[in-house]
């Protein structure tokens, strides 16, 4: 069987996670993941710290066993995609060889992929041609970065896996660094990133898929995921108001109440603010505003991290539709 194309079938989907497990020891760092990547999208993968998002990205690179379910990338064993060139990768932590230029990095790793990109069209893509000639081992930190992701696309892969990419980059890096990102996805590669920098997330993906404590949280495009976790922030001053009293609003996701100050995240701000009104109520300093995807991010995982029965139900598009 020959691995110059894509055998898994054209309809494969990228990759996908059936009911994929991971234990080290005690700790369930993946917990019955199921998820399915269409090609040719820019995918944020999201989730807090020790979500499991490095180890699910580690799995998915044939780099660690999958402890139950099954991952497949493009219809193939994880171990079989990377061999057959189908997916190119920048993880966290690595460094780059001493005493060596960046172009030499480049052709050395070009080696390693049977389909790989000539070095000066690498260069130019991942917006490096400046440090060609440089010591890999002398750049700065976001620097470096920009090479691993020169590394991580030197084999014209079809699937481009970056863990944190931007971690250590200053703005103008991470703009760059962008610019070429988008650049690989439009070229139809599916590109799929573990960020921190959610606004980042916010602009770029396609697709946004939440993971906490191990599950799948929340999955649909930053619109969804935000309308998901209530659109809205209402926030107003109200003397002598108890939570219970609101507890009934229309379209409120979540109430706080601090004092005098009331906050409430809603998917529908006209229909709760109306309601406040309809119950004779006359609230002060009213502000409403927009939730980014940040705050929805949050909005989410504390819902349920709160949700101790440990059963968490995983949002789909469809729900948010
Ligand atoms: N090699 C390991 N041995 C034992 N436990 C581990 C190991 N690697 C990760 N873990 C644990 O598994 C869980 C998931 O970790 P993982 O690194 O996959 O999360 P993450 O979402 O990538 O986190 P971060 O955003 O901090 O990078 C955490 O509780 C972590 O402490």
């Amino acid at each position: 069987m020959s691995d110059e194309k894509l055998e898994g079938g054209t309809g494969a989907p990228a990759v996908s996670f059936e009911q994929v497990s991971k234990n080290y020891g005690a700790v369930r760092a993946v917990r019955e993941l199921t998820l399915h990547i269409p090609r040719g999208r820019a995918i944020a993968f999201l989730g807090p710290n020790g979500a499991g998002k490095s180890t699910s990205l580690e799995m998915l690179l044939g780099l660690r066993k999958v402890g139950s379910g099954r991952i497949e990338v493009f219809g193939k064993s994880p171990r079989q995609a990377m061999v057959a060139g189908h997916v190119g990768a920048m993880l966290q932590s690595g460094g780059l060889p001493q005493d060596v230029t960046v172009r030499e990095v480049l052709e050395l790793m070009s080696r390693l992929h049977p389909r790989p990109l000539a070095v000066d069209e690498v260069l130019r893509r991942a917006n490096i041609a400046d440090l060609a000639d440089r010591k890999a081992d002398k750049l700065s930190g976001g620097q470096t970065q920009r090479v691993r992701f020169a590394i991580a696309i030197a084999g014209d892969s079809d699937l481009i896996v970056l863990d944190e990419p931007t971690t250590g980059m200053d703005v103008e890096n991470r703009q760059i660094f962008w610019t070429a990102m988008k650049a690989e996805a439009a070229r139809g590669k599916t590109i799929l990133f573990a960020t921190h920098y959610l606004e980042e997330a916010d602009q770029i993906a396609d697709q946004v898929i939440v993971i906490n404590k191990g599950r799948l949280l929340a999955n649909g495009t930053s619109a969804d995921i935000k309308a998901m976790a209530g659109f809205q922030r209402v926030s107003f001053r109200l003397p002598g108001i108890s939570r219970e009293a609101l507890i009934d609003l229309p379209a409120a996701v979540t109430i706080d109440v601090v004092g005098d100050r009331v906050q409430i995240q809603t998917s529908d701000s006209d229909k709760t603010f109306y309601a406040l009104i309809d119950q004779g109520l006359r609230p002060m300093d009213l502000e409403i505003t927009a939730l980014g995807l940040e705050q929805a991010f949050v909005a989410i995982t504390e819902r349920d991290n709160g949700d101790d029965d440990g059963k968490a139900e995983a949002l789909t598009m469809e729900d948010a539709r």
